[in-house]
């Protein structure tokens, strides 16, 4: 990300917002194959892009890849010892909530948090995955003395819709739409109150639409499956689609997509997700925000990315390049690759680890203490 590709209003402009497509031809990327996703051991993605090498890219690889999104619920002995030694490399950002204050000290806290499966809860109908009020209770608090941002696949306006908290950064459309808090602390004009706006991927947006009235007329003959107007992107669902019908399902997204080259497919959790083949992901977005924040080459900040899905990864990834911060994995079960440090098994621990952070912010400096070590920020 170049300076002059950061669009930031300056206080003076009474609208405050400032919109700019950034030049995505130098971003383009080789087509991409599906991407990893969630299984009891999630499938690494050198493993699954083997997988649909060898099937050519075939409906039948992209079947098996949504298969392996869905483990069986039971656990076996050799799975509940996976778990367990992923759990050691992975410890509990709660239990190890001492060593990331410590690890911080010094430096400015920065919170990004994922929506789906952070947040709130995985649901059946993606229209309902409502946040809880002590959830926002607690993010509302987690803003009032760290930059926060939410960080979504889901297009900005509807996670806005979801978390209704002006005090944020939103980055939606995994990071291709971002816009900074309209409500802050202060009136003066400082870093932390300008109204960011980036778009990385406005000239595909009428083929976004063109793909989503397709993938709508492909989709409609087959019970369950959903498609999603991300804005950027889109989603199509298939949690609700038996399993039976996933290849049909698969088929009618893969004919849409052969018009497209430059689209490609990823996948989420029980989502087939489509986008622009633009190098501009969540960790992008990260360090967008970072350097919005004025904390581009800064070692005094400490970026704390914490998300469920495999579109996380590349926050994970950014934070593990930099040396700076931490990520936090939301997860029940295992998962093969990430580059996250830590772990958290649901969005009620990451409540209760934000209300950790928030308690902690409001002890008196003195009483700061974790441990037997006293941390002052
Ligand atoms: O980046 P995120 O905020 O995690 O968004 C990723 C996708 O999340 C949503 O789908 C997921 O959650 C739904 C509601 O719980 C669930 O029904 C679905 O199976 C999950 O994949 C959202 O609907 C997608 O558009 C996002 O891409």
């Amino acid at each position: 990300m170049t300076k002059q590709n950061v669009v930031v209003s300056d206080c003076s402009s009474r609208s405050g917002m400032v919109t700019v497509a950034a030049s995505t031809s130098a971003l383009f990327s080789p087509p991409e194959a599906l991407a990893a996703l969630g299984g009891h051991i999630v499938m690494s993605e050198k493993k699954l892009l083997k997988r649909l090498e060898a099937g050519g890219g075939r409906v039948n690889a992209w079947v098996d890849s949504m298969r392996d999104s869905s483990p069986s619920r039971k656990k076996s002995t050799t799975e509940k010892e996976e778990q367990n030694s992923w759990i050691l490399r992975h410890p509990s950002a709660l239990r190890k909530f001492g060593q990331i204050i410590s690890a911080s000290k010094g430096k400015q806290i920065v919170m990004f948090l994922d929506y789906d499966g952070t947040l709130s809860p995985i649901v059946e109908d993606p229209d309902r995955a409502f946040m809880s009020r002590e959830m926002r209770e607690v993010v509302r608090d987690v803003a009032r003395y760290f930059p926060t941002a939410i960080v979504s696949g889901r297009c900005r306006a509807k996670v806005y819709k979801f978390v209704r908290l002006a005090e944020l950064y939103y980055a939606g459309s995994h990071g291709m739409d971002i816009k900074g808090p309209s409500k802050t602390k202060s009136r003066k004009c400082n870093k932390g109150n300008q109204a960011v706006i980036f778009q990385a991927a406005t000239e595909f947006l009428p083929m976004i639409h063109e793909v989503h009235k397709a993938l709508l007329e492909k989709t409609n003959s087959i019970p369950g499956a959903k498609v999603e107007n991300n804005k950027f992107c889109l989603s199509v669902h298939f949690r609700c689609v038996d399993e039976k019908r996933w290849a049909a399902l698969a088929e009618q997204v893969r004919l849409v997509l052969s018009a497209y080259p430059k689209l490609k497919l990823t996948q989420g959790r029980k989502v087939l997700e489509i986008r622009p083949i633009i190098k501009w992901d969540k960790g992008k977005a990260l360090e967008f925000l970072l350097e919005s924040l004025g904390y581009a080459s800064s070692s005094d900040v400490f970026p704390v990315y914490i998300g469920d899905d495999q579109t996380d990864e590349d926050a994970f990834k950014v934070l593990r390049k930099r040396g700076q911060g931490f990520g936090i994995l939301v997860s029940r079960v295992a998962k093969e690759e990430t580059s996250a440090t830590y772990s958290l098994q649901e969005p009620s621990e990451v409540r209760e680890f934000l209300r950790l952070l928030v308690d902690w912010k409001r002890l008196p400096l003195h009483a700061r203490t974790i441990g037997a070590v006293n941390i002052q920020q």
